[in-house]
């Protein structure tokens, strides 16, 4: 007798042992929905305690809101293994599955249910779904910007554009790092672009990241992404970043002279190696990315000055492209003048136009902005003026006083004579000076001249 007690309590331990060896939560009932055992891993899950639950009925605890699905009913009516779902009372959505245990009769002695969290899996797959998400959103934006460009027009011209486009052509076609050097507003993100359009990766993503705008602290994390719990702040799913969402494309690190110093060695094993790790993990991340790197600044200076690695200096100058200020090549600006001009007389519902004066004017003007400024100018100048034909006057004053060519004497104008050019330059002259001193009074007085000459000069050029 004593020892058939010792040999109960004795698997009644093993088997107790048993349950805790599982990772999913176990519930026991026998035939008439007694509740026999559980494990602690079911106690977690459902925040029930083993003693409140060994010794009851399921339907009791059922009506006491203990379970809100039971799987025991249908397992004895069917004879089968029931699945359902629950959320328990630690707020947890479970998968049961629940199984029929027959004695030697055939007959449904136990019924064991096993319970698994799927917060967790729930929780790793909206992650998942997440990430999938922004990857394709970031596709259909870089799509979307990639039809808007390809309806632009790229103005090449002049003959160091042309020879510069054949270059550029080539080194499309390999896979090679480029390095894209002009002032600002040349066009290094329209060629980065052009580059990335001619090449085989032309149908993946190409993103850019602009070193100068985004905080030092941030450029790892937009490149690289970040893991979950990286830093306060952080999306608490992890995020990744322009590096994994232009895999099998490309990226323009844009003003790549302002990349901060300890960023530049992970961007360096980045281009060699197409390997990185995202912030807050230890996990190497493969890619497969072509970079395009452009800047406006004198990287082999900032070598110098041990502001820019060298090691990265020369793994970028594989190619280089080299883009000539606009003034360097005038025979693109009346071409740009004019692509611009029908653009934003087309998109405003205007008709401006410019004398040759004008055009002269402009072809003179040193574009220290480059190819922005001078967009920004026409855009600027249709929407603030009504249809006219407009000449060298209108010009703002900024514009006349850079323009150092403005009043040479234009030999090739056949059709005027010395008089006829003379008066040109004595109107812009007059015109200039009224616009300056604020009146034809002062002006005659800056220019030394009476009064009544400078009214009379007035009438005869029309200035009033
Ligand atoms: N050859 C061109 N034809 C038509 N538009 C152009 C051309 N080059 C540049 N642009 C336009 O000029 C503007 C400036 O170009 P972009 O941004 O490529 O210059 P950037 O050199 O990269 O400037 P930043 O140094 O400021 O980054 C853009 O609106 C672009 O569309």
């Amino acid at each position: 007798m004593l020892n058939n007690l010792w040999i109960n309590s004795y698997l009644g331990r093993l088997h107790q042992e048993v349950l805790e060896l599982f990772s999913e939560g176990i519930y026991v009932t026998n035939a008439d929905g007694k509740t026999l055992a559980v494990n602690s891993m079911y106690e977690k899950l459902t925040g029930l305690n083993r003693e409140d639950l060994v010794g009851r009925l399921v339907f009791e605890l059922q009506e006491e809101g203990n379970f809100d699905v039971l799987t025991y009913p249908e397992v004895i009516a069917t004879g089968k293994k029931v699945t359902t779902m629950q959320t328990t009372k630690a707020n947890k959505n479970v998968l049961c599955n629940g199984y029929p245990i027959f004695n030697e009769e055939g007959k449904i002695s136990l019924v064991i249910t096993f319970v698994r969290d799927l917060t967790l899996v729930n929780q790793l797959k909206e992650q998942i779904m997440d990430q999938q998400f922004m990857i394709e959103k970031y596709r259909e934006v870089n799509n979307q910007r990639k039809k808007e460009f390809d309806q632009g027009t790229t103005i090449i011209k002049s003959a160091p554009m042309v020879q510069l486009m054949e270059k550029l052509t080539l080194i499309a076609n390999t896979d090679a790092t480029v390095l894209i050097l002009g002032e600002t507003g040349v066009g290094k993100g329209v060629l980065a672009q052009k580059i990335h359009e001619k090449s085989m990766r032309s149908k993946e993503p190409f993103l850019k990241i602009d070193c100068s705008a985004i905080p030092e602290n941030l450029i790892e994390s937009e490149l690289f992404g970040y893991d979950s719990g990286a830093f306060s702040g952080a999306n608490k799913k992890g995020k990744a970043g322009l590096l994994e969402m232009a895999d099998k494309g490309t990226i323009l690190l844009d003003e790549i002279g302002d990349m901060p110093l300890q960023m530049q060695v992970k961007l360096l094993r980045a281009i060699q190696d197409q390997e990185f790790m995202r912030v807050g993990s230890t996990k190497i991340r493969k890619v497969d990315v072509r970079f395009i790197a452009a800047t406006n600044s004198d990287l082999a200076e900032e070598v110098i000055k041990g502001k820019f690695r060298s090691d990265l200096f020369y793994r970028l100058c594989v190619a280089v492209l080299n883009i000539p200020s606009l003034r360097e090549r005038k025979d693109d600006i009346l071409e740009l003048v004019n692509f611009f001009l029908d653009k934003y007389n087309h998109k405003y519902h205007k008709n401006v136009s410019f004398t040759e004066q004008f055009e002269k004017a402009l072809l003179s003007y040193k574009w220290p902005g480059n190819v922005r400024e001078l967009e920004n100018f026409i855009q600027g100048f249709v929407v603030s003026h009504e249809n006219d034909i407009f000449d060298i006057g209108d010009l703002p004053q900024h514009m006349l006083t850079d323009t150092a060519e403005l009043y040479n004497i234009d030999f090739q104008d056949a059709d005027k004579s010395l008089n006829e050019m003379v008066g040109d330059y004595e109107k812009n002259l007059l015109k200039k000076a009224i616009e300056t001193y604020g009146s034809a009074d002062k002006a005659a007085e800056a220019l030394k001249i009476d009064r009544s000459t400078i009214f009379r000069k007035i009438k005869k050029y029309d200035l009033a």
